[in-house]
Order: C-alpha cells, then structure tokens, then sequence
C-alpha cells in the first residue's frame, strides 16, 4: 500500500490527525525512566510512547536529528524503534534533508532498509534533489515550506508579505510530484501563513508543526489548515504530554477536542473561509474542478480547428499538456483509473503519441504492464508492431485520449489484434459523442469515457468561462 493509502487507512481507522514525535531527546526524558543508562531509559520511553499511543494516531515522526546525535548507539536505537512501530501505521522520517549528492543513497537507506513511508526535505536545492525520493512510487515526501524560528521570517516573507518566499515554495513545489507524494510541512503559529499556504495548495496533505509554542492556536490553526473535507492535515502531540504517565487518556482527549471540531467545521464548510473553486453552481458536474483546471492550462480550446478529417471544428481539445502539470495529470489518471477497475485485461496498452504518458501514469498505478502499438513501423532493427512484452491470448484495454471518428483507436487496436491479442475494451477521456461509441460497438469494441464534449461545454458555460457565442457555435 502507498503512503497516501497507509495514512488515509490510519487516519479513518484510528479517528485521528494526530502524529507522534519519536524522538530520543534526553533533555525530554521523564525522570521515571532516569534509573537506568539512557540508551536504556530512551528506548524504554519511546517503546512507551507508542504502546500507549499506536490506537490514536495516524503516523509517527521519528527525528533522525536526535538520533544521529547520540552516535552509533542512537542510530542502533533508531532501528529498533522503526521495528517497534505496527506496521501499519505510517512511518515520516524527520531527515530535513538537503544535500544532492546524497539524495539517491539516501532515498534507498531510508525506503528500502529503514523501510520507512515519507521523509521531511528542504526545498533549497530544487526539484533535482526531490526526484530521486519521488521514483519510490509508493513513498512520499514533505517539503518543508516554512518554519516558526523568528530569525527565519527574514528569508520566509521576502521580499514582502504579498510575495512571500514561503509561498514560491509551495508554488514551486507543487509541480516536483503529485498530492500523493509530495507534501508540505509549514511550521507556525500564525494561522494566517498556513491559511496562505492552504489557499494556493487546497490538495495537499500538510504537517503542521510548532502550534503548541504559543498559547489558543489549536483551533484557528485547524480553521486555517483542513481541506473542506475537515482533513488534508497532520497535527502533532505537543511534546510534553509525550513524558506524561497517563499519555494513553491525555491523547484520546486531544482527538476527541480535534474530531469535534473537525465535524462541525465540516457541517459549516460553506461559510468557511477556506479554498473552494471560483464557481459555485447547482448540480455541479463531478468533475466540474478538473474541467475548469483543463481549461485554465489550456487544454480546451475553442475557435475554428482543422480536424485530420479535414472537418472544421469550433473546439479542439489537447491532452498532451497535462503532462506539464502533475496535479491536473494526477487527477486525470484517476478518472481513467475508476472505469479501468471495473474492468478485466491482462496488459494496458496507449495510442502514440498523446496517450502513452497517461497508458504509462496507469500501468504504474494499476500495477499492470503496458505495451503500445507503434504508430509508424520502422524499416530497421526489429520492426515490431508492437513494444513491449507480451503473450498472445492476452485480452488489452486500450486508452486514448479523445474519440472523434475513433479511427485511432480502431487502428491502435488491430495492430494490437494483428498480433494474437484480444481487444474488448476502449477507455478514453473524452467521447466526442455523435454516435462514435456506438460505431465502436458496431466493431467489436466497448467504449468508455469519462466525459462528453457536451459535458465539458455546458460546465463552462454555466460557470461564465466561455460566451455564449462560443457555447451556441458548440451547439
Ligand atoms: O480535438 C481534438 C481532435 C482530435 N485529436 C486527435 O485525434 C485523435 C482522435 O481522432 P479520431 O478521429 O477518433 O481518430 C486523438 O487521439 C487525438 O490525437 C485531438 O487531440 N483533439
């Protein structure tokens, strides 16, 4: 299971936001566990800490900070403590890394070895040093976008408040990975920095941290953090309960008075002030956001477009430039994901060129092998037909991105046939409609999509993102 997966699983099964420090501080150590020698006394603790605590938590925060300032011993304890962690139960690594010369060895210790789910990062050194923690799929990644230190304001909110630097971060950021891999971390107690931040990144988990160094922050930190589902955010024990006896009461205590105001926030949600789509309309689509996101990157395009056919066209929609940006692409492969499990194949296989990032996004997602027909069969080397490995008998599914006449993915699909491989199932994401679907059957082929054209024009003209003009020529 992928991090986002294990910590949603926990966060439903155990009722909580909360995350636990797992730190071997010895100036945190409670006078009771004092007696013996204090590699002893810290492991008695922290094996404490999560006897009393595994029940109502949704991660753990282990900082390998302290751990590698007690030497060789502390990384030995470090160890044993990732072992005394349930394994179900979300591991995030606070390394704060920073160094790109140690990011790719890094990334294997700590997600093969250690085998823990998420690691903090500074930002500083850039997407390069990000990436080689984002090729373990099923890992995450916390990049740290501000800190509550007040000699940091000074780099954090420059050049001034209106363009804070703390915001490029996030910007910034958000294009290194997807809402799965790659959150934030924003140390704070100004409800208002975490606000901005949720603003501009309404679909990223964010840990927060440093709320309990002031006073009454706990609930406009929360007002400030959640998504609209009342989650979307992780909140840590303060540190000083962590030395308490009664840990397991004080704890539970903790989630009850976060819950409670989790749900009301959620039954208010519309006079929130939190991130909500520029539109409001009734019967909104389903996917009426990713439709505007389509349109605002320009992925939908209205005006007078030759097609292949040579017909002329009032629109013309490009898939290709989702590519360039993860978190619309994300979403997109999630759509195509609900309608490809609920059918049954062997490999999945993209029409070149526009479908082969979303074929392979899937195969990844899916854990399913993927092939592709190629478009132009080259005169040299093997001349395959077909890429990839295969055994013939195999039943594909097909994905593309729009259907007009179909006559791509018709001819995807008989070079698939043309080599023993049986083709049932189409999935695009677009159906141009005008009977193409039925053509399809007429063929042999079932036909899937996530939206219509007609879908996709009504939703923007109902939200005023295109004229009427534009809407009738559609019409
Ligand atoms: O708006 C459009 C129209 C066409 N495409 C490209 O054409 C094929 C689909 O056309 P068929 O007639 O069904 O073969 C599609 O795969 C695109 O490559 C487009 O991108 N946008």
């Amino acid at each position: 299971m992928n991090f986002f997966d294990k910590l949603n699983t926990t966060i439903s099964q155990n009722q909580s936001l909360l995350i636990v420090g797992l730190d071997p501080n010895p100036e945190m150590i409670p006078n009771r566990y004092q007696n013996s020698d204090l590699m002893t006394g810290l492991e008695n603790w922290l094996n404490f800490v999560i006897t009393e605590t595994a029940d109502f938590v949704c991660a753990y925060k282990p900082t390998l900070g302290f751990y590698q300032s007690l030497g060789v011993p502390g990384l030995e304890l470090l160890i044993k403590v990732l072992k005394s962690i349930p394994s179900h139960i979300p591991i995030i690594l606070d390394a704060k890394h920073s160094d790109l010369n140690t990011s790719s060895i890094f990334a294997h210790t700590i997600f093969t070895e250690w085998q823990v789910d998420a690691v903090t990062l500074s930002p500083y050194s850039g997407q390069d040093h990000v990436a080689p923690f984002l090729v373990y799929p099923d890992k995450a990644a916390f990049i740290l976008c501000s800190t509550s230190n007040p000699s940091a304001t000074i780099l954090q909110e420059y050049p001034d408040l209106k363009n804070p630097f703390y915001l490029k971060v996030v910007e910034e950021s958000k294009n290194w990975g997807t809402p799965e891999q790659l959150c934030l971390e924003v140390g704070t107690t100004n409800a208002e920095i975490l606000k901005n931040v949720r603003t501009i990144a309404p679909e990223r988990i964010i840990m927060v941290r440093s709320l309990w160094a002031k006073e009454n922050t706990l609930k406009p930190i929360l007002s400030a953090g959640l998504n609209s589902n009342g989650d979307g955010l992780l909140i840590p024990v303060p540190q000083d309960m962590l030395g308490s006896e009664n840990l397991s009461q004080e704890i539970q205590k903790l989630r009850t008075e976060i819950n409670n105001f989790r749900s009301d926030f959620v039954d208010n949600a519309s006079s929130c002030d939190v991130w909500v789509s520029n539109v409001e309309i009734k019967n909104n689509h389903p996917h009426q956001d990713l439709i505007l996101q389509l349109f605002d990157i320009g992925c939908i395009m209205f005006g007078e477009f030759v097609q292949a056919s040579g017909e002329t066209f009032p629109y013309y929609i490009d898939l290709r430039k989702i590519i360039s940006n993860p978190q619309v692409f994300n979403q997109v492969l999630s759509a195509y994901e609900d309608i490809l499990k609920t059918l049954t194949f062997d490999r999945l296989a993209g029409i070149p060129y526009g479908s082969l990032p979303t074929a392979t996004g899937l195969s990844l997602r899916l854990h399913c092998p993927m092939i592709f027909p190629r478009k132009e069969v080259k005169a040299h080397g093997t001349r395959k037909v077909i890429e990839g490995n295969f055994h013939p008998g195999e039943t594909i599914a097909v994905v593309d991105d729009i259907l007009i006449s179909g006559k791509s993915a018709i001819e995807g699909a008989e070079k698939i046939k043309s080599v023993g491989l049986n083709v049932k199932d189409i999935v695009v994401f677009i159906d141009h409609e005008k009977g193409v679907k039925d053509r399809l059957k007429a063929q042999g082929y079932n036909a899937y999509s996530v939206l219509t054209l007609s879908e996709i024009v009504n939703t923007l003209y109902e939200v005023g993102r295109i004229t009427e003009q534009q809407f009738l020529a559609f019409m």
